[in-house]
């Protein structure tokens, strides 16, 4: 008769020294997690300016931080799990039945103290010298692990798609925006960040968010000339606009049929006015639409980014904005998009539009109604929401749910909105005072 195996043998000893082998690797990737994703990057880079290389390879890992998370999140389940079938086998061979709940319990405990909580908490306080300590291990883990990941999250997004869920590859570029403008904010607050970089970057940042129509001028505020007047009244028109490029209609304002740029006029002008085959007889045939350029017309929804990029890549500046139905909705050039990013900008012949903002004493701003939230949120360093309106006048209607008269007054968004004069069915002027 063989005596029944001895339960405390060498196999029980060779596997609890593994469950506590595969606990510390646990503990060391939960930690690595954490003090790779909170360390500060500026810190880190100054480390590595010091020398430090783990720290260079600190700030190179974390440059992907999805293939880095998830190649640790894979690393870290996988060790977890090995520990728990083993101390699940364990048990089961030393207490029976039970042992499954008691392997359970004793693993959950052991995990979350030791392989979770407390690398963490450590790694926390220590971000950094923890993250710069870590990198050249993990940088390895993320080299055999990343094939894997890459392939489990095609595999998410196609069990995903199966049932007709989008996942949004701009989800994260949102995060990130939100978080830069958090950082910058406190930056801000904190004395470190001048306004003016703040809005430079905010401003470049929300650009792919935004659409011309936006920050158009509107077309009835468009400077145009009329495709039949004569040669003379045109060149005078050209002559008095502040603008270099003036939209040609033909019969009716709404139907643009070229752009006429002064300096092409002025040569197309000299040309029959002087020079070797100079007839100034002929100024009479002059057509503008000959020497003029053919309108480019973009759809009210693109993307100021997209915008901006478009016309770097057709060499143009001017752009005439439509609506779905072709219909003439306003016009934008690439100095409106810049000045989403640099703020005014005025050249030599820019009217200095008459003021829309002015301060009293006691601490209100006088504004033109027609002044976007934007341009106010952005002079006054406040906040107010600009996703119900365009302008302030919009957003007041919006609140008031109506048009309101001259000398109302009403309180929202913490601030107190008194309209001081009311044209026809517009709110043209507006003294706003914080609460
Ligand atoms: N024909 C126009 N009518 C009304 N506003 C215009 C017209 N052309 C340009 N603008 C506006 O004038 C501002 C300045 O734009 P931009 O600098 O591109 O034009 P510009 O000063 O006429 O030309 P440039 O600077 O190339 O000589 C922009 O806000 C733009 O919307
Ligand atoms: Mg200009």
């Amino acid at each position: 008769m063989d005596s029944p195996a001895p339960l405390i043998d060498a196999s029980f000893w060779i596997t609890s020294g593994a469950i506590i082998a595969l606990l510390l690797m646990s503990a060391f990737f939960s930690g690595s997690e954490t003090a790779l994703t909170a360390a500060s990057r500026g810190k880190l880079r100054s480390r590595a300016d010091k020398g430090d290389s783990g720290a260079e390879t600190a700030l190179r890992i974390t440059e992907d931080n999805e293939r880095l998370i998830g190649s640790v999140l894979l690393g870290n389940n996988m060790v977890n799990i090995l520990a728990a079938s083993l101390a699940t086998a364990l048990f089961t061979r030393l207490f029976g039945e039970s042992g499954v709940a008691l392997a359970t319990l004793v693993m959950t405990l052991l995990v979350l103290i030791f392989a979770e909580v407390l690398p963490k908490t450590y790694a926390i306080t220590n971000a950094e010298l923890a993250a710069a300590r870590v990198s050249p291990a993990i940088r390895l883990v993320i080299m055999v692990f990343s094939p894997i990941v890459a392939a489990v999250r095609r595999l998410v997004r196609l069990i995903l798609a199966l049932f007709g869920v989008k996942t949004d590859p701009d989800r994260n570029v949102l995060a990130v925006r939100e978080e830069i403008a958090g950082a910058l904010q406190l930056g801000h607050s904190e004395g470190v960040v001048e306004k003016e970089d703040r809005d430079r970057i905010l401003g470049a940042l929300d650009l792919g968010e935004r659409t011309v129509e936006e920050i158009m001028l509107h077309r009835s505020k468009i400077e145009m000339v009329d495709a039949d007047a004569s040669p003379e009244t045109i060149l005078s028109h050209s002559l008095e606009s502040p603008h270099t490029r003036l939209p040609i209609f033909k019969d009716d304002p709404e139907n643009i049929v070229g752009v006429i740029h002064a300096k092409d006029l002025l040569r197309a002008m000299d040309k029959l006015m002087r020079g070797p085959d100079a007839c100034p007889e002929k100024l009479k045939e002059f057509r503008v639409l000959d020497v003029a350029m053919k309108p480019y017309f973009v759809p009210e929804t693109t993307t100021l980014d997209d915008q901006m990029r478009e016309f770097l890549r057709r060499h143009t500046h001017f752009a005439l904005v439509v609506d779905e139905y072709g219909a003439l909705r306003g016009l934008i050039t690439l100095e409106d998009i810049l000045e989403e990013i640099v703020g005014e900008i005025t050249d030599e012949f820019d009217v200095d539009a008459e003021h829309p903002l002015r301060r009293t004493e006691e601490g209100a701003v006088l504004v033109d109604g027609a002044m976007t939230i934007r341009d106010l949120n952005r002079a006054m360093d406040w906040s107010l929401p600009d996703e119900e309106a365009n302008t302030i006048a919009g957003l007041v209607i919006h609140e008031a749910q109506s048009i309101p008269t001259q000398g109302q007054v009403f309180s929202f968004h913490g601030f107190r909105f008194e309209v001081l004069q009311r044209q026809a069915n517009r709110i043209t002027r507006l003294k706003i005072r914080p609460l």
